[in-house]
């Protein structure tokens, strides 16, 4: 693995590994409040539960909290860094107060000029949830000075100076605007987790901040973060850019290994909590990684049963998983009352970037459901595979965020080691047709966009003809959009289905369509 996993704490050879605290070292590798609530565009509403339960913590706990972390320890040599470079990589530990804190030191010191910082997320409940906590840190109202955009949700205002956003949301304001002119510093965090989405939005950021330098117009500053990423490779990418390493974590994560190898992940899951669940105190909550809604379904009624049945504190399950409504996501965030346990059941939505504050203790299986599809049919599939050790590591880093914590991993030590070490890039195992139609939208050339892994030929080829064969571009070899094309751009959906909803009206079946997307997504 790369350099992190010096800083983060080596496996030793007993079951047991600390990953301990160490003290801070910066090595540098180079060679108001209360305004414009009427002016933030509808969608915090939905929030309001979650944002009361945020801005319940009282401002000089949430100042001296901020105080404690990794970051901010170091701030002003990461500002001095970042005034310097144009494009900067950096690595720090899980909790170390990466996302929270280097937005706000940009704030802090106005780097971001007359313009924006923009954070991307992977998904959506990360951003929104990470903004209300800077907002709350920042003692002022979400869509204020701190907002968030997330799909179908714009909580920002003019006022706005620190925007939370999807990776998906920042590529959809590069089809308006492919130099990116409302940002002066953008963000690109969870680098490792290689969505299509981001591995685009590399490539468009670079495009913009060169174009940019070369029109003599507003310099346009790239930060790229991660806990766990391939950093040779980005470096590469940006033309061997400074990669900045910060040492030290909030608390300890403990992490075991099982001993034996399990046939059935979801038994020994259960098995696990139960044992965790009579030996803990109450209100040190489990986070349970799951593979998808069914299997989450499935667990949840199993612990409802066992838990009638077992002694120990009362149980609250909070499933999370991306197609759970907004309002019942947000039930994991919900202060669970004295003498309680909460057992979040989560996909890998809850694996990268979210604190959900009481989680003590982390339950691994070990596995994901990846998106896989056949270039010769265009059939997509689902497959639960092992996930990659970065995965492991960014799900043990929900635990030891607000106090020490443990993995329990249900896999053994030598199937860690023989995992890969990084997420096999979506660009290279999923149909780019969305992309494909994104990029010829912005006026970018699919076949010469830089991309830091290179698709397979197959994939870019599939993706024109299925645009072609849908009407979007007029043809395979120098493709132009059209009306139609233009048209499904507006969508954030695959074209596929975007053509299908506008078709619906001529058929007649308008309902039944949105309800067919609606399942979907
Ligand atoms: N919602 C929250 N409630 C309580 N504490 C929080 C919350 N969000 C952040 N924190 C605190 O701030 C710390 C830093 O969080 P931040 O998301 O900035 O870390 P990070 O370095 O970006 O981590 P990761 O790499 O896992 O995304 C957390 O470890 C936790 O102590």
């Amino acid at each position: 693995m790369d350099s992190k996993y010096a800083s983060i704490g080596r496996e030793k050879p007993k079951i047991t590994n600390d990953l301990t605290v160490k003290r801070l070292k910066l090595c540098v590798n180079n060679a108001n409040t209360k305004k414009d609530k009427e002016q933030t565009n509808n969608g915090a509403a939905s929030n309001n539960k979650l944002e009361n339960n945020f801005s319940k913590e009282n401002t000089e706990d949430l100042k001296e909290a901020r105080k404690s972390l990794p970051v901010y320890l170091v701030r002003a040599r990461i500002i001095e860094e970042i005034k310097k470079h144009d494009t900067m990589i950096l690595i720090g530990e899980t909790g170390s107060g990466k996302t929270t804190q280097i937005p706000q030191l940009i704030h802090e010191h106005r780097l971001e000029g007359k313009s924006c910082v923009a954070v991307t997320q992977p998904r959506r409940v990360a951003a929104i949830t990470l903004a209300l906590r800077v907002a709350a840190e920042m003692n002022t109202d979400i869509g204020s000075i701190v907002g968030y955009s997330v799909r179908f949700e714009d909580v920002t205002s003019p006022r706005t100076k620190v925007k939370y956003l999807t990776d998906g949301m920042l590529l959809r304001e590069a089809v308006s605007d492919p130099l990116l002119k409302k940002y002066s510093v953008i963000v690109l965090d969870e680098a490792h987790e290689r969505t299509v989405n981001t591995d685009v939005l590399f490539g468009i950021v670079k495009l913009a901040q060169k174009e940019r330098n070369g029109q003599k117009q507003n310099p346009l500053k790239v930060i790229v973060m991660s806990a766990t990423m391939d950093v040779d490779s980005f470096r590469k990418y940006y033309d061997n850019c400074p990669v900045i390493y910060l040492e030290g974590r909030t608390y300890p994560v403990t992490i075991y290994h099982s001993k034996i190898k399990h046939e059935d992940y979801q038994y020994a899951a259960i098995c696990t909590i139960f044992q965790l669940h009579t030996t803990t105190p109450a209100n040190e909550d489990f986070l349970v990684f799951l593979t998808g809604q069914e299997e989450i379904e499935t667990v949840m009624t199993n612990i409802k049963q066992i838990a009638k049945e077992t002694v120990g504190p009362q149980i609250r399950v909070c499933p999370l998983y991306a197609g759970l409504p907004a309002a019942k996501q947000l039930l994991v965030w919900k202060k669970t009352p004295p003498g309680m346990r909460k057992i979040v059941l989560a996909t890998n939505i809850a694996e990268a970037s979210v604190t959900i504050p009481e989680i003590r203790y982390v339950i691994d299986t070990g596995v994901v459901k990846e998106r896989t599809w056949c270039t010769r049919t265009g059939a997509e599939r689902l497959s639960v595979v092992p996930c990659s050790q970065a995965a492991s590591w960014q799900r043990a880093g929900r635990a030891g965020r607000t106090a020490p914590g443990a993995s329990y991993r249900l896999y053994t030590a030598t199937d860690f080691k023989c995992r890969r070490q990084h997420n096999l890039p979506e660009i290279v195992r999923c149909p780019l047709t969305s992309t494909v139609l994104m990029l010829i939208a912005t006026g970018l050339d699919p076949a010469t966009f830089p991309l830091i892994d290179t698709p397979p030929k197959d994939s870019i080829h599939a993706a024109l003809l299925l645009l072609k064969e849908l009407g979007a571009v007029d043809n395979e070899s120098n493709p132009k959009l059209t009306v139609l094309g233009k048209k499904l751009t507006a969508f954030p959906i695959d074209p596929k289905y975007a053509k299908i909803l506008l078709c619906a009206p001529e058929y007649g079946c308008l309902e039944e369509v949105i309800l067919m997307e609606r399942i979907k997504h």
